[in-house]
């Protein structure tokens, strides 16, 4: 038995177990060109994450000229989605300390979950490609439970602690999608400053914000 105080962690993935942006990157970018729109730098990819690849080439688009709608826009998300699937792990790493702090929170005896945003089929493969697969007890995506049940809305939370047979559970995440969707489901959460932010971390109404993995640990038994 443990005495750890969650019996599940979940973590977002893009922007909080990897640093995804050299490869998203890229594929954004391709999707721009097609569309004779200038290309989008790295930093301001980051910005642009968390809410999925379809809000991420929304935005792209409203910062590069205006939105595009409609059939034209659903082929460019295609041609983003084809050239981010072949490339997904070229330049994707996990974070520093990141796999040191889930090893830990294992031995705790801990189930580990990955509550994402990106397409369940892309979580899916990126994890393989990375060998990280076998960590997790759930991975659902954004798509898991259709779109419109995405992260902010509490239902993946949910849909997570059900798939792990229920017991408290603690929500660690980059953007105000994790924030807002651990406060639907009335779970706790803790945010990271290094990931990919939409509002500056401080901001993001997390119960705690931690700079490293090294923190991790410490800031959920904190919280319990
Ligand atoms: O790919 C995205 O934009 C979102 O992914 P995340 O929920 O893992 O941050
Ligand atoms: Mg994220």
């Amino acid at each position: 038995m443990t005495n750890f105080p969650f019996r599940i962690v979940g973590f977002d993935l893009d922007g909080t177990l990897v640093d995804s942006a050299l490869d998203l990157c890229p594929a954004v970018n391709v999707a721009l060109r097609a569309e004779g729109r200038p290309e989008v730098s790295l930093d301001v990819t980051r910005g642009l994450i968390g809410g999925g690849a379809r809000r991420m080439l929304e935005r792209a688009l409203e910062v590069t000229g205006g939105p595009v709608h409609g059939a034209r826009f659903e082929q460019l998300v295609g041609v983003l989605l084809e050239h981010y699937t072949a490339n997904i792990a070229k330049g994707t790493v996990p974070y520093p300390g990141c796999l040191a702090a889930l090893d830990d929170l294992a031995a705790r005896g801990v189930l580990l979950a990955v509550v994402t945003n990106k397409a369940e089929d892309l979580a899916l493969k990126l994890l393989a490609e990375l060998g990280l697969t076998h960590r997790f007890a759930s991975i659902v995506g954004g798509d898991t439970l259709g779109r419109e049940r995405a992260k902010p809305a509490p239902d993946l939370i949910h849909e997570t602690v059900g798939r792990c047979g229920g017991g408290s559970f603690a929500m660690v995440g980059d953007s105000t999608f994790d924030v807002l969707a651990a406060r639907n489901a009335g779970m706790p959460v803790v945010a990271l400053s290094f990931g990919y932010h939409d509002v500056p971390p401080a901001e993001l109404g997390a119960d705690l914000l931690i700079d490293h993995f090294d923190q991790l640990v410490g800031a959920l038994q904190a919280l319990g």
